[in-house]
């Protein structure tokens, strides 16, 4: 269970405010117009903005003080963050291990997890030489390994296209079913919320609200997500 207790977050002049529960296991799509403040509040959550007040607990301890790499938390960005000069199965490897140094007992593991996202035959590959798609593959495959509780996603998907996108939504949420992970994602298209996320978090005029069912909010969208949607 992530809660946000009181928190206040900075990001220059700009403040959003949080507090809510979150179950294990839900997924979690998190919305909002552009600057609102949905990528400062998964930052403070991975740890790389501290609060200015309040508290950040997982399952009941107090992460708030916590660096990034000590909270249960693993984080997939939009551009996957693969290092062009490793290869496929060493990008992933870096889930288990920084230095690369691993056991054979590790080795099996990354190539595991490359097969579980569709990557089998393409282990000595560089990212260079894949398909967009197969670059968003080696970087799941890396969060895979890392083996963490909460899965925290920046629009992770936004530069491929529709079919593919949501092919890999579906994985993620296959995975973090497997793994009973917790899941927030933040997305730009409504339609990803709805495939993925049962809830919600509206991040909207300086407030991150408690998660609400996402076809709820969706459908009767209050006037700040209204006017972002587009629907009126
Ligand atoms: N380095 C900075 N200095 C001052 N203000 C900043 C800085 N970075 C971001 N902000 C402000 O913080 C607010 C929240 O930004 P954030 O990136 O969290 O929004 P967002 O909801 O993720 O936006 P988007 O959907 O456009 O990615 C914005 O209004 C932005 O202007």
């Amino acid at each position: 269970m992530l809660n946000l207790e009181d928190a206040v977050i900075r990001n220059g002049v700009f403040t959003v405010t949080a507090d809510f529960v979150i179950d294990s296991g839900a997924k979690i799509a998190v919305i909002g117009p552009s600057g609102a403040g949905k990528t400062t509040l998964i930052e403070a959550i991975a740890g790389f903005r501290p609060l200015e007040r309040g508290r950040i607990l997982w399952d009941g301890r107090d992460i708030t003080h916590d660096a990034p790499g000590a909270r249960p938390v693993a984080m997939l960005f939009q551009d996957g963050n693969l290092f062009p000069h490793l290869s496929v199965e060493q990008n992933a490897g870096l889930g288990l291990r920084p230095d690369l140094r691993l056991t054979s007992e590790q080795k099996k593991r990354v190539h595991t997890a490359l097969a579980r996202v569709g990557l089998q035959g393409l282990e000595e590959r560089k990212p260079g030489a894949l398909s967009g798609g197969q670059q968003s593959r080696a970087a799941l495959a890396r969060v895979l390994l890392q083996d963490r509780p909460l899965l925290l996603l920046d629009e992770p998907f936004a530069a491929l296209g529709p079919a593919l996108k949501a092919e890999m939504l579906d994985l993620v949420a296959a995975l973090a079913q497997e793994t009973g992970a917790t899941l927030m994602m933040i997305s730009h298209d409504p339609d990803d919320a709805r495939r993925i996320a049962d809830l919600a978090i509206l991040v909207a005029e300086g407030v991150a609200h408690p998660p609400q069912p996402t076809a709820d909010l969706l459908d009767t969208p209050p006037p700040a997500l209204r006017a972002y949607l587009g629907a009126g």
